[in-house]
């Protein structure tokens, strides 16, 4: 069966973030992709609350950014307290790495009503309410869906039966499509049990994040835009979760956080319970999940939602390079290779972030003066305030190229040169293979302090430093970049843009000249021991090389994607 025949070429189950964004840059790459959701409407109260730079790279991919930011606050700051609420640990990370500060607090419904909007632009994507899915099988070249329609009764009233090259189940924690592969979901669900409240006209006013290690009860209070404020309280085993539904038992709990309890404009209050879950792989053939369908962690670090766009943002441009024809097949399998270590990682940090909150009083007392002693030492107290705890994603496998020997699907996390080790500054220095790019603010002929990406894009490039990347590359690799929509580029300090722009006028083929105004980029080479790299569509690094070798490091990377 061709693509053009079936209904769809993605379809994606599940109107939560996760799959609202992957039909977002699914349609923005000129593909057809269908959302069904089985509730008749978006949820509309908040869950997610913390938005990470690497996710803000990604709405500007989904040419979202703009429509999202105003219901964000940016530096949305941690701060772990004990129970006399003396702070613990700051997360408050200065770094503008990637273009935008490290995080963010959001409000979600309203996020996810401009995810679902951003679907009217394109003529090939579509969101319908009121379809639970009911069946899922896979044919080998599509996959047929069927759909109950249900109404906002919750009768169902028909069914349908869609099918598409590709389905992306999205349809969170109790996923129909995980069940349906019949994956495992390996790993812990604690027992404890949270109450959230979200209350709207925060009657607080202060911003922020504060995570209450109180041995007493553990909560958490957080200021987020357009004035709401939550708050979440450890309900203890002898505590039935029905006293939640006791106004005089949460005015008691809230009476500890807010002068007048009685008055709040509650939003949403629900309980839950935190899991730490992974999916043994996030792929059976032409089936695919992601977000909480794929993994579940805690709440503590804000990277559920997060970690939904990384999925998101990985399988999209992979599925986008199949359904173009500029791949094979096997470049999905580097979906599953990618994302579950990384999202295991964080499942692990933010499990361990749980038992430092939960901690009981003798073993809070210890927490207590350990922190103490630990936040006299600067570099200890960094290692939290800069966030460096938080694991950042690394592949270490799939699209990537090893930076010494060049081995396609493989990278080294360090750089071991040999003879080439001089052009860094300390042997077994960090390789950039597998690591997202820097974005810093940059000038062309066209732009002034654009940020990087909004001049070079969000598709393969390949760049050089302070030179004319094409003198690497024969007549077939420029053929390559061509049908690859591969941008080339040459980074170069900006006194030196314009003799660029003239000199490379004549070049075999077009060259984006960047200049670097801040000298970010030069300084990125600087320790990295390479002079050329090829980034992947989702500002990864896939290789990093000396410039002479940098045909070689293409042809590992067309291997290393199973790139056509
Ligand atoms: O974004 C963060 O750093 C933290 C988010 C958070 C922490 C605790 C409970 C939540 O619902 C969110």
């Amino acid at each position: 069966m061709t693509t053009t025949s079936l209904d769809t070429d993605v379809l994606v189950i599940g109107a939560g973030p996760v799959g609202l964004i992957t039909a977002n840059l699914i349609g923005i790459r000129g593909h057809r992709a269908t959302v069904l959701e089985a509730r008749t409407g978006l949820i509309d109260y908040p869950r997610g609350v913390g938005l990470d730079d690497e996710s803000i790279r990604t709405l500007v991919a989904a040419d979202l950014w703009h429509a999202v930011e105003q219901f964000t606050v940016p530096n949305h700051v941690s701060r772990m307290v004990n129970g006399e609420g003396q702070v613990l640990a700051t997360n408050d990370p200065q770094t503008t790495e990637f273009g935008f500060p490290r995080k963010h607090g959001f409000n979600q419904p309203v996020i996810d009503a401009e995810l679902a909007r951003g679907l009217d632009r394109f003529e090939g994507t579509e969101l319908r309410f009121g379809h639970r899915v009911v069946g899922i099988e896979d044919n080998g070249d599509h996959v047929e869906v069927t759909a109950e329609r249900v109404d906002e009764t919750g009768t169902v009233t028909g069914t349908v039966t869609l099918t598409a090259r590709y389905v992306v189940g999205c349809e969170g924690g109790s996923s129909f499509t995980r069940k349906q592969m019949g994956v495992e979901f390996e790993g812990k669900s604690p027992s404890t049990r949270w109450v959230v409240v979200d209350v709207e006209d925060d009657p607080l006013g202060t911003p922020n994040v504060y995570l209450g290690a109180d041995p007493k009860r553990p909560y958490v209070s957080i200021g987020l835009p357009q004035g709401v404020r939550r708050w979440e309280f450890m309900l203890h085993d002898d505590e039935p979760t029905e006293l939640v539904d006791d106004r005089e038992f949460m005015n008691g709990l809230l009476s500890g956080m807010v002068p007048d309890p009685a008055s709040l404009s509650i939003i949403n209050q629900r309980t839950f319970t935190h899991h730490g879950r992974i999916a043994s792989t996030f792929r059976k053939g032409n089936v695919f999940i992601a977000g909480d369908a794929a993994h579940l962690m805690p709440v503590w670090l804000g990277q559920g939602w997060n970690s939904g766009m990384r999925d998101a943002t990985n399988l999209a441009w992979k599925l986008t390079a199949v359904l173009s024809g500029q791949a094979e097949d096997a470049l999905l399998d580097t979906y599953t290779t990618e994302r579950h270590k990384h999202a295991s990682d964080m499942i692990d940090v933010n499990m361990a972030a749980g038992t430092v909150m939960k901690m009981k009083p003798f073993g809070g007392w210890v927490r207590d003066r350990l922190a103490s002693a630990l936040n006299l030492v600067p570099t200890w107290k960094s290692y939290f305030t800069e966030l460096r705890f938080k694991p950042m994603p690394r592949y270490a496998a799939g699209v990537v190229v090893d930076q010494v020997t060049l081995t396609p699907g493989r990278a080294e996390a360090t750089f071991k040169g040999g003879r080439l080790q001089p052009y860094v500054d300390s042997p077994g220095e960090l390789s950039p293979v597998g690591l997202q790019f820097i974005q810093p603010r940059v000038n062309t002929a066209d732009t002034t302090d654009a940020l990087l990406d909004d001049v070079t894009g969000h598709w393969w490039v390949l760049a050089t430093w302070g030179t004319n990347p094409t003198t690497y590359l024969t007549a077939d690799d420029l053929a390559f970049c061509a049908r690859h929509g591969i941008t080339l580029v040459s980074f170069i300090p900006e006194t030196q843009r314009e003799w660029a722009e003239k000199k490379y006028a004549g070049s075999p083929a077009p060259v984006t000249v960047v200049g670097d105004t801040s000298g970010a980029l030069k300084r990125w080479f600087d320790v990295r021991a390479c002079g050329a790299i090829i980034l992947r569509p989702d500002h990864f690094v896939a290789a990093a090389t000396f410039n002479q070798q940098v045909s070689a490091a293409l042809a590992a990377v067309r291997k290393a994607g199973a790139l056509r």
